[in-house]
């Protein structure tokens, strides 16, 4: 792969040669090839040629640990972020086959714990407001922890209290109270709902409609309606839709194609966007897609012709530039070559990796484990990204708690919106 990877790269570099006026963004395009080349060539000449690359797994432990415990001072900036630290740090242990230990385990859940508010929702540390990304961390960081006590945290009926007062009178969310409306606040409320069984037709009444409104013509999805396709904004599209079951609303064969286009023919990594660069986290938002459009496809009348064995994506390809490029030697994973680790490309680029090693549907399992067998990661759940085994238990565990009732005075304003759009 690499062999053929050098000679489509002197392809690639003829290319941009010939073309009269380079561009910043081709001028970008050729420096990454570069050193994407670079790291290829150079594992051609190693024994990494000959046993295949190697995922450093205790590296990337050591990294995860470390910040879980004792957050470095660069991070700061991410004060507000203190949920989205914690999940991404146990959903990539947890990809690597690590539990938290139950002292961390007990830290986590008590620090969650003073992030939860009085009126619903997390914030994004103790005593900030609400907001609907750190309460989706939140929760899917104690569906991994996975014990009763975790699971106890969450305050089921206050939390769908705070989504209804995310609820905009079209169907769509806002992020916080005042915040802006966009398909991130969808997918968010849309998994929490979902996973902790709070969901009600009336709270998503009308947000599938929504979501498809931002479909662009390329396919892939936007933050809001009429804007840019973009890989994050489209996995939390698709993934919404596909938790509310109206998923047969969306243009499948455009989305499929433009999904397909974005993975880039010489790095073999994901591009967020048309014309962007690759990115290692793209590896989950772009490639977390084709499990859905699988699942999606399966279920249509031309299905016979679909794969048993594969996505529709270079798996393998994924999986190289991933263990080649986008692993730092001192652990943690990254964008790309030169940048450096953070949790948020650690989690997105092992969640990518982990759809690339595994096909599964519902009676297949096929693996793809590129370089050494020992690189195999577990298996991630296609719409709430934390473990299957995590996301099974905890639907388990909720479905089993009654749906809390729904408050009158959010059907009272519900009725009222809908009277004043002429719409009862
Ligand atoms: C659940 C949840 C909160 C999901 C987040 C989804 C997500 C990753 C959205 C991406 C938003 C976006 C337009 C990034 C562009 O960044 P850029 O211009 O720096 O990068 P690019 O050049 O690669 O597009
Ligand atoms: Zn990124």
């Amino acid at each position: 792969m690499a062999t053929l990877r050098c000679m489509q790269f002197d392809h690639a570099k003829e290319r941009f040669d010939d073309e009269k006026l380079p561009t910043v963004t081709s001028d970008e395009q050729v420096k990454v090839e570069c050193s994407v080349a670079a790291l290829y060539n150079f594992a051609r000449t190693t024994n990494e040629a000959l046993k295949g690359p190697l995922l450093h797994r205790e590296r990337h432990i050591a990294y995860l640990k470390k910040g879980l415990v004792d957050l470095p001072e660069g991070f700061t900036v991410l004060d507000a972020s203190r949920p989205w630290l914690i999940y991404w740090a146990v959903h990539a242990l947890e990809l690597l086959d690590v539990r938290l230990e139950d002292d961390e385990a007990a830290k986590v859940i008590d620090f969650l714990r003073h992030c939860q508010n009085p009126s619903g929702g997390f914030g994004g540390g103790p005593g900030q407001y609400s907001h609907l990304a750190p309460t989706y961390a939140a929760v899917n960081a104690l569906v991994i922890i996975g014990t009763k006590e975790a699971y106890q945290i969450i305050n089921r009926d206050t939390l769908q209290d705070y989504l209804w007062s995310m609820r905009t009178a079209e169907g769509a969310f806002l992020m916080h109270e005042g915040g802006e409306i966009d398909i991130r606040g969808v997918y968010c409320a849309v998994s929490v709902a979902r996973l902790t069984n709070i969901c009600t037709e009336q709270l998503f009444e009308n947000t599938p409609h929504w979501i498809m409104r931002c479909q662009s013509y390329e396919g892939g999805f936007s933050g809001t309606p009429g804007m840019e396709a973009h890989g994050g904004y489209t996995f939390c599209g698709l993934a919404a839709l596909t938790l509310l079951h109206a998923h047969h609303l969306c243009h499948t064969p455009t989305l499929l194609k433009w999904a397909i286009n974005r993975q880039m023919r010489f790095e073999g990594g994901f591009q967020g966007r048309t014309n962007k660069l690759v990115d290692g986290c793209y590896s989950f938002w772009q490639g977390g897609l084709f499990p859905v459009i699988h699942s999606i496809l399966t279920q249509e009348s031309n299905a016979e012709s679909l794969s048993n064995e594969r996505w529709m994506f270079q798996q393998e390809a994924l999986q190289e530039y991933l263990l080649l490029c986008c692993q730092h030697p001192r652990g943690g994973l990254i964008d790309k070559p030169g940048k450096p680790p953070d949790f948020y490309h650690t989690c997105y680029t092992l969640s990518g990796m982990s759809v690339a090693q595994h096909f599964t549907t519902k009676d297949i399992h096929k693996k793809y484990i590129v370089g050494k067998p020992a690189n195999e990661l577990t298996l991630s759940h296609p719409f709430y990204n934390v473990g299957v085994e995590a996301a099974v238990a905890a639907t388990e565990y909720f479905c089993s708690l009654p749906v809390p009732q729904v408050i009158a005075k959010h059907l009272a304003k519900m009725e009222k919106e809908k009277e004043s759009s002429g719409q009862s």
